[in-house]
This record gives C-alpha cells, sequence and structure tokens, in this order.
C-alpha cells in the first residue's frame, strides 16, 4: 500500500517512523510518503491560508496551493483521498477494514478553519474523496486524526501484526466478540501485590476461557458502550454462544 500525507507539519508524522508502521515501511508492505504543503506556495511568505469568504473567525487554506499539491502527488494515478475533518463521516473499525483494501490514500490535513471546500468538489470530480472525523471533539488540525486513520489501518495490513489472530479478534472485527469491547488481558506473575489472576484463565480449559472473555466482554460493554449492545439481539448473542 502506498501512503500520501500532505501537511504544513510533515513533522507530526515521525512516530510513523517507529514500531509496526516503521517496520513495514522498512519491509516494504508501507510506502509512505510525506509532503510538506507549503513546497507549493510560492510566495515569499509561503502563504497557505487566507480569510473566510462569509466572514467569520479564523483562516481558510487557500484551494490553490492544496490543487498544485494534490495534483503533482497524484500525477499518472487516482488515490483514495481522505480529508479529515470534524465534520465527517466517522470513522469506524469497519471503515479501517475497507481503507486496508485500497493500494493507495492520500491523506490531506487541514489547518486554520479547514480547506477551501472547492477542493474536495474537485477532486471528488475523478477520485474518491471522503470526509472523515474521528470522534465528536475538535482538535486543532488533522494530523492527528491522520495519524490515528494510518494506525487503524496499517495494523490490518498482511504482516504488519506479529500475531495475525490479534486483528481477526478486534473487538469490532466480525466474529463472535464483534461489537463487543475488549476484556480484561493479565500476564505473569500469578500473583501480584497480592491480586490473583483469574482461576480460570489458569485452567487450561479453552472453552471456559473463551466463555469467561465473552462474559467479561459483555459486562465491560454494557458498563462503558451500552449503546453498542442496542446492535446485538438475544438471537446473535445466543448465536454466539453457540460458536464459542
Ligand atoms: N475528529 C476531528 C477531526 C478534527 C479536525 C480535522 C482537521 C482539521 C483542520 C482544521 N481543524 C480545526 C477545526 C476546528 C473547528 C472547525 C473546523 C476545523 C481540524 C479539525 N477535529 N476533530
Amino acid at each position: 500500500m502506498r501512503l500520501d500525507i500532505i501537511s504544513i507539519f510533515p513533522e507530526y508524522f515521525s512516530p510513523l517512523d517507529v514500531s509496526l508502521i516503521g517496520k513495514a515501511r522498512r519491509r516494504g508492505t508501507l510506502d509512505v510518503r510525506i509532503h510538506q504543503l507549503r513546497d507549493w506556495a510560492h510566495d515569499v511568505h509561503k502563504t497557505v491560508d487566507d480569510t473566510p469568504y462569509g466572514g467569520g473567525p479564523g483562516m481558510v487554506m487557500k484551494p490553490e496551493i492544496w490543487g498544485a499539491a494534490i495534483d503533482e502527488v497524484t500525477e499518472g494515478g487516482t488515490p483514495r483521498m481522505i480529508v479529515t475533518t470534524p465534520s465527517g463521516r466517522p470513522f469506524t473499525q469497519a471503515m479501517a477494514q475497507e481503507l486496508a483494501q485500497e493500494p493507495w490514500l492520500l491523506f490531506c490535513c487541514g489547518r486554520y478553519e479547514g480547506i477551501d471546500s472547492r477542493v474536495m468538489a474537485e477532486y471528488g470530480k475523478r477520485m474518491r474523496v471522503d470526509e472523515v472525523s474521528i470522534g465528536d471533539y475538535v482538535l486543532a488540525g488533522g494530523e492527528v486524526a491522520v495519524l490515528v486513520m494510518v494506525e487503524a489501518i496499517g495494523r490490518l495490513l498482511p504482516g504488519v501484526l506479529g500475531n495475525v489472530h490479534s486483528a481477526v479478534d478486534d473487538s469490532f472485527a466480525p466474529g463472535a466478540m464483534q461489537n463487543l469491547l475488549e476484556g480484561p488481558v493479565y500476564t505473569k506473575p500469578p500473583v501480584w501485590r497480592g491480586r490473583e489472576v483469574p482461576e480460570v484463565l489458569l485452567s487450561g480449559h479453552h472453552g471456559k476461557v473463551a466463555r469467561w472473555r465473552r462474559d467479561e466482554a459483555l459486562r465491560r460493554t454494557m458498563k462503558n458502550r451500552p449503546d453498542l449492545l442496542e446492535a446485538l439481539d438475544a438471537a446473535t448473542l445466543d448465536k454466539r454462544d453457540r460458536e464459542l
């Protein structure tokens, strides 16, 4: 997979040199290219923003600069374009799974009050353009949202996660635990500051362990995300019980 990221703060993406994503880049699984938007601004101040038409606070990112950058970065191809924004479609595990199938993604990181809307309209003519939100809170720009998306997508790519089961068993991945939150996890020592590991986990009885984990996931989901359970009806829960 090729990932292009355009931003006025390319240094935000140095975390993509470490851990799983960094290894995938060095292995060639991921081809990540970071671009400084100001390289396409040719005035002496490298201006990328201007005042909003219609008035209002803040500044808006100029369409010409974005147009020059996107034209050059996408020369000869048509990636899927993602623009992060507070007013976008919610980013979900399902969207991460879908995006992980794409051969080429272009992430555009806005700043200020956002990117002139004509940019998304212009490129929507020749490529798929998605405006995506990573949650109902307001960031100062798109970079952190892109980091979140790249990590969620990157870990789904073949060979990126050491233990392939890690992604398959995700809370939001299809299967018996879908739409349930992760339950508690434990490792050695068996007793830590007088606190023991739940006995069932030491039993070696895989069926009992699976059921215990499902029950704990249900308990945590009921406590922290009852909304996820509305999507699960009794029939589905019974069916999953039989799968355990
Ligand atoms: N989930 C999510 C995404 C963002 C986000 C993404 C890109 C940008 C570019 C500029 N801003 C600042 C901004 C503040 C208010 C209104 C509009 C834009 C951004 C915020 N915030 N929260």
